[in-house]
């Protein structure tokens, strides 16, 4: 029997050699595009003799951007059936009271049976090639690893419609009740390197807290519960609507209220992973795109004092620091163009991956507010694990007089030695509660006395600056005063003025007209009017005295009488401007017809000074008559002119 084993050994040996033998012929000597076509082939051949067939599932997925899914379910399902089969395993340890979880290990191999027909599992890794000669200090960093599958063709329908399906769900369903939760920090960025994939370092979550034994009114706990049980059943809900599978909490509320007892309530309530993202830590927008990215379903991403870790009003001064400077260098506004989009972390970076959640965006707002009575029912329940006490309607009193978190409320709780019982607890609730309450007496007091202060000092401001405001308003009064008075005085003088030079130009006129020659004399009013009617009546263009007078006087005195109009119209601009305030232009012939509504000193002025103002058309040649302000209505003609004599009684 020896004998014919080492028979076959030796025959086996040589069978091999000649093998190599022939592989090494044909690698050496076969022209290269021969070997390619061979090869092909070859692989032709073996795959039409070979009746399997292999589906491959790797680690990562994604340019090895993400962990696959599919890779660490297989696992999950194959890892009892290793532990049944194969020969060589893996042992993972996990902590807590939880047993080791065995896995098989590389390149071994396990059959599975579904419906009758028989498929095998191997894990396999493959070392990149620069790797294999290279010494490492961490080894296997970018080896890729995947999970093998072979099945003979003929179930091919079978295995990959049905067979994959119900490994998925099998595997899902043990992860589920093996499933150890994890709390996940966010490593700083220089910290990664090449040789991990993971950003995120993790702990298992072992967080007690529960809905159960959360401080808060039980509306509101069933009503966040019944909220996030729909958001954790919702996955094809969110589907059919097309938005993400994501659910923003804005968490809010003093200091020891339990914000994050609540997400460790949450977190266990869901059974979710915690993934806490440190935003101080990420550096960039792609950063913290990466660190998303690598964030499992199902898990819930708190990310602390949102508002704290990004610097927006910091952010945004430097941004209009370096807008300045840009302004100023063109060039420079190009080249920070490109890398302001992605230096540092931005509320906008963090709003585009987590799809809009913020303030006024989060899907739901939850208070956490100070612990009312049926709070403290609750933590008395946790920490004493009594239902009622005597002292409980004291401390409901006093819960409703004063503001406690029901982090001191569970503090004071708390026993502290073997000798404690709840009442000594109760009591010492019941002094804290007390104590807070004169402390927030106090601090309203000091509160409303800085207040009263306050009010009386605006007050005093108040009344300060009405003083001043009506000591200002004198001032100006006096000054509008004096304005008034000086304008006043002005226009007095300038009315004297006017009339002065009016009297003189009269009296000028006076002594040249009546030194016409031809015996004309100076008509009266009445002369005027009588010669005036006479004219009108005959019709006559020789209206004697009259005419010549006329004519001399219009000839002769033109330039005087043109002076005197002057004179005469800077006068009445002078009182008009002053006192009407509305003229604008020089003043035009039409205009003086407005000043019929002079004021009456003026008018008496005139007539104090006899003037008769008289005036005729020569067109028509015939004589008005009007003791200013002219009683008839019509208005002068450009082609008027003005006359204007003395009455010498
Ligand atoms: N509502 C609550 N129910 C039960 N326990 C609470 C509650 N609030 C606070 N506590 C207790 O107080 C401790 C501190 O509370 P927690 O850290 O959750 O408060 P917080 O609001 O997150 O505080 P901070 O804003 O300072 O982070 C917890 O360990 C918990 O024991």
């Amino acid at each position: 029997m020896v004998m014919v084993m080492r028979e076959m050994l030796s025959h086996l040996g040589s069978s091999l050699a000649s093998l190599v033998f022939v592989y090494a012929i044909f690698q050496e000597y076969f022209p290269f595009p021969f070997r390619g076509y061979i090869q092909r082939y070859g692989h032709k051949l073996v795959s039409f003799l070979y009746p399997y067939i292999q589906v491959t599932f790797d680690e990562f997925t994604g340019d090895g951007m993400m962990r696959s899914e599919a890779f660490s379910t297989i696992q999950t399902y194959l890892s009892a059936k290793s532990t049944a089969c194969a020969k060589r395993l893996k042992a993972n340890v996990v902590k807590g009271n939880k047993p080791i979880v065995l896995s098989m290990d590389y390149n071994e191999e396990v059959a599975d049976e579904f419906k009758g027909v028989k498929v095998w599992w191997s894990c396999c890794k493959i070392i990149p090639s620069s790797n294999k000669l290279s010494f490492s200090y961490y080894p296997g960093s970018d080896d890729k690893k995947f999970y093998k599958l072979i099945f003979h063709k003929r179930n091919r329908e079978l295995i990959t419609g049905v067979y994959i399906a119900h490994v998925m769900k099998e595997g899902k369903a043990i992860a589920a009740t093996n499933r150890q939760r994890k709390l996940y920090c966010n490593t700083p960025s220089q910290h990664w390197s090449w040789y991990t994939k993971n950003k995120w370092s993790h702990v298992v979550f072992e967080h007690p807290a529960t809905f159960d034994t959360m401080a808060m009114e039980t509306k509101k706990k069933e009503e966040i519960k019944k909220d996030l049980t729909k958001f954790s059943k919702g996955k094809q809900y969110y589907a059919s609507i097309g938005k993400a599978w994501k659910r923003g909490y804005l968490l809010y509320g003093p200091p020891g209220t339990g914000k994050s007892t609540m997400i460790a309530a949450m977190a266990n309530f869901l059974n979710y992973d915690v993934y806490d993202l440190e935003l101080t830590a990420v550096k960039d927008n792609t950063e913290l795109r990466r660190l998303l990215i690598e964030t499992s379903n199902k898990s819930i991403i708190v990310i602390e004092d949102i508002d704290c870790s990004l610097d927006l009003t910091g952010q945004r001064k430097k941004e209009e620091k370096d807008e300045v400077e840009e302004e100023m260098d063109p060039v420079k506004t190009k080249e920070k163009e490109g890398e302001k989009k992605d230096s540092k972390v931005t509320l906008s970076g963090l709003l585009n991956f987590i799809d809009g959640l913020w303030r006024g965006r989060m899907d739901k707002h939850i208070e956490m507010s100070y612990c009312c009575f049926e709070a403290f029912k609750v933590l008395a329940k946790n920490y004493l694990n009594i239902d009622s006490h005597p002292l409980f309607g004291e401390i409901s009193r006093l819960l409703e007089e004063t503001n406690m978190t029901p982090a001191d409320v569970a503090e004071n709780l708390m026993l502290k030695s073997e000798e404690d019982d709840e009442e000594t607890s109760l009591k010492a609730l019941i002094e804290a509660l007390v104590a807070a309450k004169e402390e927030a007496r106090l601090k309203a007091e000091e509160e409303a006395s800085l207040k009263a202060e306050k009010e009386e000092k605006e007050k005093e401001e108040a009344l300060l600056k009405a003083e001043e405001g009506k000591r200002k308003g004198r001032k100006r009064r006096e000054k509008e005063g004096r304005e008034e008075k000086r304008k006043e005085e002005a226009l007095l003088k300038a009315e004297e003025e006017g009339f002065q030079t009016f009297k003189n130009l009269f009296k000028w006129n006076l002594e040249n007209i009546c030194s016409v020659p031809r015996g004309v004399e100076v008509y009266s009013a009445k002369n005027f009017l009588c010669e005036g009617r006479r004219n009108a009546k005959t019709r006559s263009t020789d209206t004697g005295p009259l005419a010549h007078h006329e004519h001399d006087l219009m000839s002769r005195c033109k330039i005087c009488w043109n002076k005197a109009y002057t004179a005469m119209e800077s006068y009445l601009a002078a009182l008009y401007t002053n006192k009407v305030g509305q003229l604008k232009g020089p003043l035009e012939k039409a205009n003086l017809w407005r000043f019929r509504g002079m004021t009456t000193k003026f008018r008496m002025n005139l007539m104090g000074g006899g003037a008769l103002m008289l005036f005729r058309s020569l067109h028509h040649r015939r004589w008005r008559r009007s003791v200013f302000p002219a009683r008839s209505p019509q208005k002068p003609a450009a082609s008027d002119y003005w006359l204007v004599s003395r009455l010498c009684d």
